[in-house]
């Protein structure tokens, strides 16, 4: 019986690259983990021994390093559209470049010292503490005829102490679960967005760094301004809000781990539990996902 190669793709993964720029006292550092693969007319490669088609992932490698000194790092949404172009506009066997973008943020160290080495309001201009929080995500894919950009955040993790509620559900005999009518909801959010974008007739790039900032800020506020029946409810706010206002996004697609917070009975110590204290578990833990877009809009963001 005859086999059939299928989808197949190949790159260089996880490139951690850190670009400094010394243009002043103030250094300003991108901290990047790039991931390439790359696919086309590869059968050969795979079937006869011939690498004529191969550009090698070691060369994939280098082009990531070259380019952060040639091009320098904008936006890793820029940085990838630049490198997904490369590879196939360079390369006849390649008909596709994916790139995934991680991005570490750092925070400037801040210190009473008064030295020269400083740089004013406290500021250490060479000192950085890596920012503990979330990490910022991207992918880009370009065929050769347009791109298409998913930006996203992960490990972004949140908590309300109040404005949640959960009851009214199916109930059968299995069912344990007490309703709740003032519990904490707290989460980790994974969120992708996709841009409008297709870098068709020299369309103008979107600012991406910009358009980041405000898509976390709309979804911390969703989060917050919900008054919640359900995690899933919250996700819809929050998906929502994102396309109510930022016009160059078109699709959210969000992931949300319950992180439950149960109340710990304390009546054997004789005392009263006034939604106080809580053990928070972290597992096993609810998953509410879900897409919200535009309408004529064909989701693309797939499924983890
Ligand atoms: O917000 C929630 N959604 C659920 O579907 C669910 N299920 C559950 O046990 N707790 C919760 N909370």
């Amino acid at each position: 019986m005859a086999h059939v190669l299928g989808q197949n793709q190949y790159g260089k993964a996880e490139n951690r690259i850190v670009r400094v720029y010394r243009d002043s006292t103030r250094h300003e550092i991108k901290d990047l983990n790039v991931s390439v693969a790359l696919s086309g007319d590869l059968d050969d490669v795979h079937l006869t021994g011939s690498n004529a088609n191969c550009l090698p992932t070691d060369t994939t490698k280098n082009t990531v390093f070259a380019f952060a000194k040639e091009y320098g790092i904008e936006s890793a949404e820029q940085f990838g559209i630049t490198l997904a172009k490369h590879f196939v506009d360079n390369n006849e066997p390649i008909h596709r470049a994916r790139i995934r973008i991680e991005e570490y943020t750092w925070d400037r160290i801040k210190t009473p010292d008064n030295s020269a080495r400083f740089i004013g309001s406290e500021e250490v201009g060479h000192s950085f503490v890596r920012n503990g929080g979330e990490t910022r995500t991207s992918e880009i894919v370009y065929d050769g005829e347009s791109v298409q950009v998913i930006s996203g955040l992960k490990d972004l993790v949140v908590m309300n102490s109040t404005n949640s509620e959960f009851w009214g559900y199916i109930k059968d005999k299995y069912t344990t679960l007490q309703e709740a009518y003032d519990r904490i909801l707290a989460t980790q959010v994974t969120a992708r967005w996709k841009y409008g974008f297709t870098g068709k007739d020299d369309e103008a790039q979107p600012n991406w760094n910009r358009s980041y900032t405000h898509v976390r800020r709309h979804l911390l506020e969703a989060f917050a301004e919900t008054y919640s029946y359900s995690l899933q409810q919250t996700l819809h706010s929050m998906g929502t809000r994102v396309l109510n206002n930022r016009s160059e996004v078109d699709e959210v697609r969000l992931e949300l781990p319950n992180k439950h917070h149960f109340l710990v009975d304390l009546e054997p110590f004789g005392l009263k539990n006034d939604n106080e204290v809580y053990y928070a578990a972290d597992r096993m833990y609810g998953l509410i996902e879900g897409t919200v877009h535009r309408e004529g809009v064909v989701p693309v963001i797939p499924v983890a």
